[in-house]
Order: C-alpha cells, then sequence, then structure tokens
C-alpha cells in the first residue's frame, strides 16, 4: 500500500458520503489519478477501490496538492495528511512536488481550485481522460467562489455565489449517473433545477474492461430561495405537537396543501419522462421478478438487523400479492429515492431534485424501468417519517403518537390526490402495489439507518411493525 493509499484508508472512513462505513476496509488502491487541469499539478481526481467484505466499490476523490506547511488555515480542516517525497512514479510525485515533502488535503474545500472546475465546465473543455461539458445553449458565469453544502448528504455539493450547485458524485458505477439522464431529459420543466454542465471521466468496464463515459460530478441551477420538503413538513409537524389537543387541520402550519401540490408535481415529472424516455408494460414474469428482488432485499436486511425477522412473514405475503396482482403494470423511468429532502419548494412551486436514485444500487439497476407508484410510495414513507422522527425522546410521546398518525395520513391523502389530478394514475386504486412497494422502500430503510444513522433505526421498523399489524 502506499503512503497515500495508507492516508486515504484513516480518512475515507470518515467522510459523511462513505456507503461502506461500519464495515472494515480489507484493501484500498488509487486505481487512476488524473490532472484535472493542464498545468495545474496540485488538483487531481482520484478513483479509488475500496474493498470490503470481498465486494469492491469506487469512490471520487478531489485531491489537492501543495508543498508541506503552505497549505493555511483556511484548508487545515480539509487536510488528508503528509506524503514524503515519492520516487518516480510514486503515489503523488509530480512536477511540482516531487522533491519535497506534501499536504494532500480535499479539494472541494479549496475555492481556489474548484473556480477553476467551473471555468472549465463554462469552457466546455472536452477531450483526453476528463473531460468537461457544457449542456447545449447555456452559458455559464465564471470566476466564482465555491462553498462545501453541509447537510446529510450521499455526496458533495459545491455551491458557487448564488447561481449553481456542482454535485461530485462520490461513488462510482461505469456509466452516465441516473441524476444526469434523467436532468437532461427533464430540461425544459419548471419541476427540476435546469441542468449547466457535467465532469465525466472513462472507468473500466467491469466485465469487458473497456473504457465507458462515467459521470463525476453535474452542474445545476442553484435554486437559492428554496426551502427543503424534510424542513417544510418537519415544521408542521412540530406546530401540530406544541398545539395538544388539536387535530393536524386545526394546528397552525396544516402541510396537506403542500402535500397536494407535491403530489401533481411529481404526476407532472412521471408523465414528461415517460414522453421523453422509454416505457412499457411488465410481463406477469417480470413482476414475479420484481416481487423476488423484494424477497431478496428483506432477506439480506434480516442478515444485518435481526429485528426485522419478526415481521418477515407479513411483509413476504405484501410481496407475495404484488406478485399475483393480474393487472398490466406500466414501467418507466422514475426517481427511485423520492422523499421529502429530494424536493424543494421555491416561490413559484416545487421542484424535485436528484434522480440518482437509491445511491448503494449499480447504475444499471437504477436505470431498470419501474413503477411511477414506487416514488408515490417513497414519498408516503417520507410523510411517516416526518410524523415519527418527532416522537423520538419526546416526553409526550404517548400522547403524540395519535395525532402522529393523523398527520402523515392526511398528507398521505393529499399527495394521493393531488397525483391522480395532476395526471398520474390513482394510487389509492392500486393498494396492492402501493403496499408492496412502501413495504419494500420502509426494508431499505432499515438498511440504510443501520449503516448511518443508527439512532434513527427504530423509525422504519416501528412503521414496518405498524404497517404489518
Ligand atoms: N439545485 C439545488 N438548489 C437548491 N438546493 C439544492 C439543490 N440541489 C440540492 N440542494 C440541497 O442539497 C440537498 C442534498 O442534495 P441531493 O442532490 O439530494 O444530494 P445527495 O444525493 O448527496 O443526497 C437537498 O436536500 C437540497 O436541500
Ligand atoms: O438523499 P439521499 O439520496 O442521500 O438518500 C438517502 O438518505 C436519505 C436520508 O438523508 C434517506 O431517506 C430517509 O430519511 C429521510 C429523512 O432524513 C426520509 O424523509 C426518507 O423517507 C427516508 O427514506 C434515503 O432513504 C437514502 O437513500
Amino acid at each position: 500500500m502506499t503512503q497515500l493509499e495508507e492516508l486515504l484508508t484513516a480518512w475515507i472512513p470518515r467522510q459523511r458520503w462513505f456507503a461502506g462505513k461500519g464495515v472494515p476496509i480489507d484493501a484500498l488502491t488509487v486505481e487512476s489519478q488524473h490532472v484535472l487541469i493542464p498545468g495545474v499539478p496540485g488538483l487531481r481526481v482520484l478513483v479509488v477501490a475500496v474493498g470490503q467484505k470481498g465486494g469492491t466499490d469506487r469512490y471520487q476523490v478531489l485531491l489537492g496538492l501543495r508543498p508541506q506547511g503552505t497549505l493555511g488555515d483556511e484548508l487545515a480542516h480539509a487536510t488528508i495528511g503528509v506524503c514524503e517525497p515519492a520516487p518516480a512514479g510514486g503515489p503523488v510525485g509530480g512536477p511540482a512536488y516531487g522533491p519535497s515533502s506534501c499536504a494532500v488535503y480535499d479539494a472541494a474545500h479549496d475555492h481556489e481550485m474548484t473556480a477553476r472546475l467551473l471555468d472549465r465546465i463554462a469552457e466546455g473543455r472536452g477531450s483526453g481522460a476528463v473531460r468537461f461539458r457544457r449542456m447545449p445553449g447555456s452559458s455559464i458565469r465564471t470566476g466564482m467562489r465555491s462553498i462545501v453544502l453541509t447537510g446529510e448528504q450521499s455526496n458533495t455539493s459545491l455551491v458557487y455565489g448564488e447561481d449553481y450547485v456542482l454535485k461530485m458524485f462520490r461513488r462510482l458505477w461505469p456509466g452516465h449517473n441516473p441524476d444526469l439522464e434523467l436532468t437532461a431529459a427533464l430540461a425544459g420543466s419548471p419541476f427540476i433545477a435546469r441542468p449547466y454542465g457535467w465532469i465525466e471521466a472513462d472507468l473500466p468496464d467491469p466485465v469487458t474492461g473497456e473504457p465507458v463515459a462515467t459521470t463525476l460530478a453535474m452542474l445545476q441551477q442553484y435554486l437559492r430561495s428554496a426551502t427543503d420538503g424534510w424542513v417544510l413538513a418537519a415544521t408542521s409537524v412540530r406546530d401540530l405537537y406544541a398545539s395538544p389537543g388539536l387535530a393536524p387541520d386545526e394546528a397552525g402550519g396544516d402541510f396537506t396543501g403542500e402535500a397536494e401540490r407535491l403530489g401533481a408535481a411529481t404526476a407532472a415529472v412521471h408523465r414528461d419522462l415517460a414522453r421523453a424516455l422509454p416505457t412499457d408494460v411488465v410481463a406477469p414474469d417480470t413482476q414475479a421478478e420484481m416481487a423476488r428482488a423484494m424477497v431478496d432485499r428483506l432477506g439480506a436486511a434480516i442478515a444485518e438487523v435481526s429485528d426485522l425477522a419478526p415481521y418477515a412473514q407479513r411483509l413476504r405475503t405484501a410481496f407475495d400479492a404484488f406478485a399475483e396482482v393480474d393487472a398490466p403494470l406500466p414501467v418507466q423511468r422514475v426517481h427511485g429515492d423520492y422523499h421529502l429532502g429530494q424536493v424543494v419548494r421555491t416561490d413559484v412551486g416545487w421542484v424535485l431534485l436528484d434522480f440518482e436514485g437509491e445511491p448503494a444500487a449499480p447504475v444499471s439497476e437504477r436505470q431498470r424501468l419501474s413503477s411511477p407508484l414506487r416514488d408515490v410510495a417513497g414519498m408516503l414513507r417520507s410523510f411517516d417519517y416526518a410524523a415519527r422522527h418527532q416522537l423520538t425522546g419526546h416526553d409526550q410521546d404517548e400522547g403524540l403518537a395519535e395525532p402522529a398518525r393523523a398527520w402523515a395520513l392526511r398528507n398521505r391523502e393529499a399527495f394521493c390526490s393531488g397525483y391522480a389530478f395532476g395526471g398520474g394514475i390513482d394510487p389509492e386504486k392500486h393498494q396492492v402495489v402501493l403496499r408492496a412497494f412502501e413495504y419494500d422502500k420502509a426494508v431499505y430503510e432499515v438498511m440504510y439507518e443501520a449503516r448511518h444513522r443508527p439512532s434513527w433505526l427504530h423509525i422504519p421498523l416501528d412503521s414496518i411493525a405498524a404497517l404489518a399489524n
């Protein structure tokens, strides 16, 4: 292992975006390292392969290098470590740093370097191993400073002034990221943030070894006046909890109007996706295959979280019922990881973000056509989360359980009626399919919370206990 690889082995597990938390790293290799901008050897993009439990995941690291002692206070928090002089061809050797020790750091925090990335996308420079692309017909302001967005993210987003957000995809799969694919297909829609460009590099196809153009980052309009759907919903729930004895429609901050408009916006995006990208109607054996995948995911989740085991039979029954639904199931490209944190409310309405799908699934899986009810189920789960998460540690949680249930139910109904009114199929008329997708999402959440936020694990577990009753 090189010195840089040793430093990364200690640093990567501490990053919010690292998907393999809690599992020991068996091996870590810097698979490729490219200077991003000719003449700027201190900014590199690394593809790092991390081996855990017999599998290997690839991550993107934006690495900065400076002679040791020159990093400055502003970037001290981004330090990864110090590399001693490398022999020619060594891990971080290069014309500027070969002979002396150098500090290596997370360059996402270096606004001088990230400004150059924006400039390159604006220029649309595109040849060689790493290519910068500008969306046809768009022009981009340059010379802007960026800051790193803080929050519970699977990726890293850099916000430039009040104009753009550059999302660096951390976990890499060969191929274009569905977020770019779907956002580009929806360009012009009032329900998405306008795409401006992207950065791509070639990654070897795991089977053939052939180079595959892979999205490293996507540049999008930054919606500066937007408020996160989760924050809005959580505020409404808080208002309700602060008004003991009142029903959700009597307490201040009722969310149902927003939930209904969100349902309509979701239906419009589904309609546009179905127009722009392939659609199909699944055959019964494919439906059975989808149900089997749900059962398999349940098995994997139980192996990680044994508290799920008591509900296994009831969940399987719901998945079996889904397999047996005797009605055509239309499928299309969908959001794939739809929840209140993926939508923002602007002055003019709801905007949907992050069409990446479930971040831990291979791209080929995320590109698979699915029922739009899968997204509906995702949002319904999110209403349930919003209602439940503030019960934790609340001194009156017994008394609040009923208002929480009523809040989730009201917003569920409002979202579904907005969805149907906005032109989508009526979710309430497809209960078996909807329920299977809700259970499947809750099972996914059990695994997600166990890995990322163990103190939230009780939320999907409590929902499953209630749903499965
Ligand atoms: N274009 C945007 N405009 C305003 N806020 C955004 C934009 N894109 C993302 N955000 C904010 O950043 C958060 C995380 O973005 P997201 O794309 O979901 O990242 P991740 O895939 O890493 O979770 C969102 O919940 C939203 O609050
Ligand atoms: O936003 P991401 O693409 O990173 O999605 C992952 O993280 C989400 C949490 O940040 C997670 O969502 C779960 O928690 C939400 C509240 O924080 C809740 O609204 C969602 O319903 C719930 O699924 C998401 O599942 C995960 O893929």
